[in-house]
């Protein structure tokens, strides 16, 4: 729902909203935004004490989150999985009801058991395809999905688990800027051919070729996250002024003409796109050095970031299917019963969190943004 304080009224009504006759801004009449919780559909939490320091802030905004599976050893088995979600759950700030969703990391070696025990787990959500070497901790990938993991992709047919896929090509003959596009070409399209019935999202899409991939797919096998970087940002973004490593992701971001059309998607109300902010923190010098790493932080203001991207567009009527809805749905699961609230009033992104191995520095740090998250009444 959205109101202007003391005046509610329906997200419905967003375009009278919007209209000359009732400017909000320039009464100086306060906007708020209640939106079901959101879930963050792909995130990075780390371990040790990086875990302490981010988990708080995916736990205040989000309800439940699907924790990826690259740590250092990768997370194979459900017995390291149960391990990690307890060790999500004792960092928790107290009274939170925050719930990890948790991941295994496939390799070509996991076996079609391992899928019925990550099923009977209860805990375990989805198998996530890092093609062996395409971005952080993904040495211990796969190597040849056809050759190695078809019988395990059956099971997980059968155990209705959906494979999430870090879709990018490794051959260093290919431009990274294609790397996305021929993975799809060439690896996806055969994929779903081959198994039409497996669930699968493709996370962190950054181009064209990939929402008209998603939208040529079955609506319910099929679908995508989309990060705020890759609505926000294009490659330009990695060379303002100077080389910007905060602004280095992989997949990398690609020209304006993508990010408009994953714009263009994600608020057009399709049910195949949602929320997964793919916030991945690394301590800053690990960032700022002569071979940084690839990602971006962004859990502290991803959802302030949906925001400003689905209002900049006239589409926040939109937002809440985006943040809480096309994900829990597409997973099969309870959609949350709470809610957050946003209120358009500025805000400044702190320059960085620090903790105890050093500091992290979030995407727009520094930078004010308009939609503050505050606790729901
Ligand atoms: N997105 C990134 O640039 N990095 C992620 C890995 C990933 O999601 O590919 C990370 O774990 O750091
Ligand atoms: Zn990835
Ligand atoms: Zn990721």
């Amino acid at each position: 729902m959205i109101k202007a304080l003391g005046f509610p009224c329906k997200v419905s009504a967003y375009a009278f909203c919007k209209s000359e006759a009732y400017h909000p801004r320039k009464k100086g009449i306060t906007m708020e935004l209640t939106l079901t919780r959101p879930d963050d559909w792909h995130t990075h939490l780390r371990d040790g004490d990086l875990l302490e320091a981010v988990v708080p802030h995916s736990a205040s905004l989000f309800g439940r989150a699907i924790v990826m599976p690259n740590l250092k050893p990768p997370v194979t088995t459900t017995a390291a999985a149960v391990a990690y979600r307890e060790s999500i759950l004792k960092v928790l700030p107290f009274n939170s009801n925050f719930n990890p969703l948790m991941t295994l990391y496939l390799t070509d070696n996991t076996s079609p058991e391992e899928i019925k025990l990550a099923r009977r787990s209860g805990v375990v959500y989805a198998v996530k395809l890092y093609p062996a070497g395409a971005t952080t901790n993904s040495q211990d990938g796969v190597t040849d999905i056809f050759g190695k993991c078809l019988p395990v992709l059956e099971e997980m047919i059968e155990q209705n688990m959906p494979l999430l896929v870090h879709g990018e090509v490794t051959d260093p003959n290919v431009d990274v800027f294609d790397r996305e596009k021929v993975f799809i070409d060439t690896i996806l399209r055969p994929l779903i051919q081959r198994l039409p019935q497996l669930k699968l999202v493709m996370e962190h899409i950054t181009t064209m070729d990939a929402v008209k991939f998603i939208e040529s797919c079955s609506e319910s096998n099929v679908a995508a996250t989309v990060t705020p970087q890759h609505l926000l940002l294009n490659r330009n973004s990695l060379f303002q002024g100077g080389l910007q490593p905060h602004n280095y992701c992989l997949p990398v971001l690609k020209r304006e003409s993508h990010r408009q059309a994953i714009v263009s998607a994600v608020t057009s109300g399709s049910k195949q796109f949602f929320l997964g902010t793919d916030s991945a923190p690394h301590e800053r010098q690990r960032k700022e050095c002569s071979c940084g790493c690839a990602g971006i932080y962004n859990a502290p203001v991803a959802l302030s970031l949906y925001a400003k991207v689905f209002e900049k567009a006239g589409a926040l009527d939109k937002l809440e299917a985006f943040t809480s809805f096309n994900g829990p749905d597409f997973y099969g699961l309870p959609r949350n019963t709470t809610t957050i609230t946003l209120r358009r009033s500025p805000w400044k992104v702190p320059e960085s969190y620090s903790y105890a191995s050093g500091e992290i520095i979030p995407m727009f740090a520094g930078q004010t943004l308009e939609w503050l998250p505050v606790a729901s009444p």
